[in-house]
């Protein structure tokens, strides 16, 4: 489904990607992993449509889209959860939500009553602020935003990063639910091992902005996908 071949980037002189490969599939999660640094947001913004590679290719769904901009992939189901989170803190959390129906048609401008299931904390909380919900919350508001787009491939930067254990486990079981439905590919960008080892399907390891190790989870050697990421 969605295809990266030989992407370079850089910022500036400094190359961030070098010749990165990886591919995320229906119904599968690839873990995008790595230390400080490597490159794995910068990955991420590439299938976004945020940062323009200088050499390479991605494609999704058979096309290319590497000249595509941001909202013309969302358009077409690529939808961005990024590290930080980044909701509005002065909008309501339904608000916030409804900032995700710019990238579909009219009539599913709704917002499906699964987002609610999937997240009962936001239903109890859809009049307030999204400023005021603790960093798990507001996680879990990033990731329903994304999913009101209606999303093919779901990119998940770092989604838990400075959140509490508890709310870790269900955003777990949201991701591992939302593979097993079988109509999404996942990209998910982790530091935390146990977390992309309990979901991924496969790996995609970088370390200096290129790609060390990758291949399915019962073909890598798990150690050594531990040992990148470890400082
Ligand atoms: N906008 C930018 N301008 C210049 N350099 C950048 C920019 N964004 C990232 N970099 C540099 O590119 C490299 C890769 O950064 P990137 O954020 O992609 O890594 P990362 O693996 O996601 O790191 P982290 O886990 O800290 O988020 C780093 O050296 C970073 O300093």
């Amino acid at each position: 489904m969605l295809e990266i071949n030989d992407i370079d980037v850089y910022y500036g002189a400094s190359q961030a990607l070098k010749k990165v490969s990886t591919r995320a599939d229906k119904g599968k999660i690839t873990a995008v992993l790595g230390r400080n640094g490597v490159g794995k947001t910068t990955l991420m913004q590439c299938v976004a449509g945020h940062v323009l590679p200088v050499d390479g290719s991605i494609s999704w769904q058979g096309k290319p889209i590497i000249n595509d901009p941001a909202h013309l992939r969302a358009r077409h189901g690529i939808a961005y959860v990024p590290q930080g989170r980044q909701i509005f803190p002065l909008l309501t959390v339904q608000e916030n939500l409804e900032t995700g129906y710019a990238c579909v048609s009219r009539k599913h401008r709704v917002i499906d009553p699964e987002i609610f299931d999937l997240f009962p904390v936001l239903h109890d909380m859809r009049h307030r602020r999204g400023g005021d919900l603790s960093g798990g919350q507001q996680q879990q508001l990033a990731i329903a935003r994304a999913l009101i787009t209606r999303p093919e491939l779901l990119i998940l930067d770092e989604p838990t990063e400075g959140i509490q254990p508890s709310i870790i486990k269900d955003i777990q079981q949201v991701i591992a639910m939302l593979r097993d439905r079988g109509d999404m590919a996942i990209l998910l960008v982790e530091q935390y091992f146990e977390f992309a080892c309990e979901l991924a399907d496969n790996f995609t390891v970088l370390d200096r902005g290129e790609v060390v190790l990758e291949g399915e989870k019962d073909k890598v050697n798990l150690e050594q996908v531990r040992a990148h990421i470890m400082v």
